[in-house]
């Protein structure tokens, strides 16, 4: 299992005081906190708890109100281009052309994030084999079961080895087996140097993390090792620890 990486490592997220305020409404509060290259970092929070606003502030897609971060070396106020170059993002929502066919949203991606023509080649014979996707490469998005397309979708946004990955609710829909071999993906990237920052409201996959914070109402309340989480809070399982900061929040969606 993955140990703590956070020791003697390079950070490449750095992240103190972020604000943002939407009027009067303070959506995400003085958020300070750093990620380091290869961690798995969870960032948790009930619904309307700020976490989608801050990962557009980190993505370098929405302005911060005030604070500091530095995403990938790059300023998320100055460097918003320099910062998408170097991630990947997939969500949900945004993922994969559903009318493009699988070996065309590989190249469609993969001209988005600059590679050559050759690297799209070998990139993506590789991404279909490793993914036992062959027979289906010249198949429609649209025909894929759910998870085939989240697996395939993790894949494409890790294509040009970005330095940090943001995963928002990756896994919604889809069974505890197909989240579990989601999740092999996650390891593999991180052995590989990627840092994966990744939301989800299973905790099952919050105990996969290295690391995990959780936003109560726009704040960052804690932010510590599963295992140490569990002892801080006296439970057994992150559902508990969970449940225990979110019966405090006052806002929910
Ligand atoms: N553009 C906006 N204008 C005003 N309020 C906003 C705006 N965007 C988000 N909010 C509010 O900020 C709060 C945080 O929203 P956010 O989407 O960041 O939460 P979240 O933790 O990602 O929730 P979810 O899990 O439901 O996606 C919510 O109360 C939301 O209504």
């Amino acid at each position: 299992m993955h140990k703590n990486k956070s020791d003697a490592m390079e950070k490449v997220i750095v992240c103190k005081d972020l604000t943002k305020r939407f009027g009067d409404f303070i959506a995400a509060n003085e958020i300070t906190f750093d990620v380091y290259k290869g961690e798995i970092f969870g960032f948790l929070g009930a619904n309307g708890a700020g976490k989608t606003t801050a990962i557009r502030m980190l993505c370098g897609l929405s302005v911060p109100s005030s604070g500091h971060a530095m995403v990938a070396g790059y300023d998320v106020y100055k460097q918003t281009e320099e910062i998408k170059k170097n991630i990947g993002y997939m969500s949900q929502k945004f993922s994969l052309y559903e009318d493009l066919t699988i070996l065309e949203n590989i190249e469609f991606f993969g001209g988005i994030y600059g590679l050559t023509r050759k690297e799209i080649k070998d990139k993506g014979r590789n991404l279909v084999e490793k993914l036992d996707l062959e027979n289906e490469a010249r198949k429609l998005v649209a025909s894929l079961p759910l998870g085939w397309k989240q697996k395939l979708s993790f894949s494409v946004a890790v294509l040009h080895d970005p330095k940090i990955v943001f995963l928002d609710e990756p896994t919604g829909g889809v069974d505890p087996l197909t989240r579990r071999q989601f999740w092999d993906l996650i390891y593999e990237a991180s052995e590989r140097g990627i840092t994966v920052f990744v939301t989800t409201h299973y905790m099952d996959e919050a105990e996969y993390c290295d690391r995990i914070s959780i936003m109560v109402d726009g704040k960052m309340e804690v932010l510590d090792t599963p295992s140490n989480l569990k002892i801080n809070f006296k439970a057994t399982s992150m559902d508990e620890v969970f449940y225990q900061l979110a019966r405090s929040a006052k806002r929910s969606d």
